[in-house]
């Protein structure tokens, strides 16, 4: 796999009227690769990834995503760009009157799935998330451990093209980030590009594959070079 599947050309974020919070951005995903975006909180790795889902426009720039051009895309151009992204929000975003299973079940009832084809995947998602007795429990009632574990489980269900993850391992244990990582790795054997946020050097230690992408103060530290030769991969230990 060779394409790129995003592409940023000078691209600026501000929100309103303030400062940029992002500025100059200049870098490529290629398809099939594994990316971790770093940086200290507030250095604009959330804005990066509010970008990439389409939650907000560039106010500078141009973007390119699956190869198309969608700065100025038209608002009703922008769902079907979405159903080739799975994201799991910092904050979850479960719908909560749903029971576990409907919300892992959700993207793929979107894209027409008939009942008799979501049962199994669904259980067999929710049990590797180590939920399988939860799965008829709404969000208000799960832990926020549990919760995430569904957020990722709907994330990648419907084998999207781009699984764009905030934080993900930020409220389970060291096992479960394990295995979530593994569930990462094991869609981005089968194609799927992931871009993964987060602090946790462990997570990129045990991605020996991945490539780092840095923020700091809304620019990214090596803006040039930063995927074309990625910087070395952080021993554990040494923050982020
Ligand atoms: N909706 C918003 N309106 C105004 N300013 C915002 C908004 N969202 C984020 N910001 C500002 O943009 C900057 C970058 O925030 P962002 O959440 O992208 O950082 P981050 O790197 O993801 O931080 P963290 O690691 O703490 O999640 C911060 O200064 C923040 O206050």
């Amino acid at each position: 796999m060779t394409g790129t599947i995003v592409e940023f050309d000078r691209v600026g974020l501000r929100y309103g009227t303030g400062a940029e919070v992002l500025r100059d951005l200049d870098f490529r995903l290629n398809e099939g690769g594994f990316y971790f975006l770093t940086g200290p909180s507030g250095a604009g790795k959330t804005s990066l990834l509010k970008l990439l889902y389409l939650a907000q426009r560039p106010t500078r720039g141009r973007m390119s995503l699956f190869g198309d051009e969608l700065s100025q895309a038209s608002r009703e151009a922008l769902p079907a760009y979405r159903r080739r992204i799975g994201v799991v929000f910092q904050d979850f975003r479960l719908v909560r009157h749903l029971s576990a299973f409907d919300n892992v079940a959700l993207p793929l009832r979107i894209s027409g799935r008939s009942e008799e084809e979501i049962e199994g995947p669904v259980r067999e998602m929710l049990a590797w998330v180590g939920l399988a007795d939860r799965a008829s429990a709404r969000p208000p009632t799960l832990s926020g451990g549990e919760q995430q574990r569904v957020a990722i489980a709907r994330a990648v269900i419907a084998h999207p093209d781009l699984i764009i993850a905030d934080e993900p391992t930020g409220n389970v244990d060291a096992a479960m980030a394990e295995r979530i990582l593994h569930l990462l790795t094991a869609m981005n054997r089968l194609g799927t590009t992931v871009i993964v946020a987060t602090h946790d050097v462990g997570l990129i230690a045990a991605t020996p594959g991945a490539q780092l992408i840095r923020l700091e103060k809304g620019v990214l530290v090596d803006p040039t070079g930063a995927l074309k030769h990625p910087p070395a991969m952080p021993r554990a230990g040494r923050p982020l």
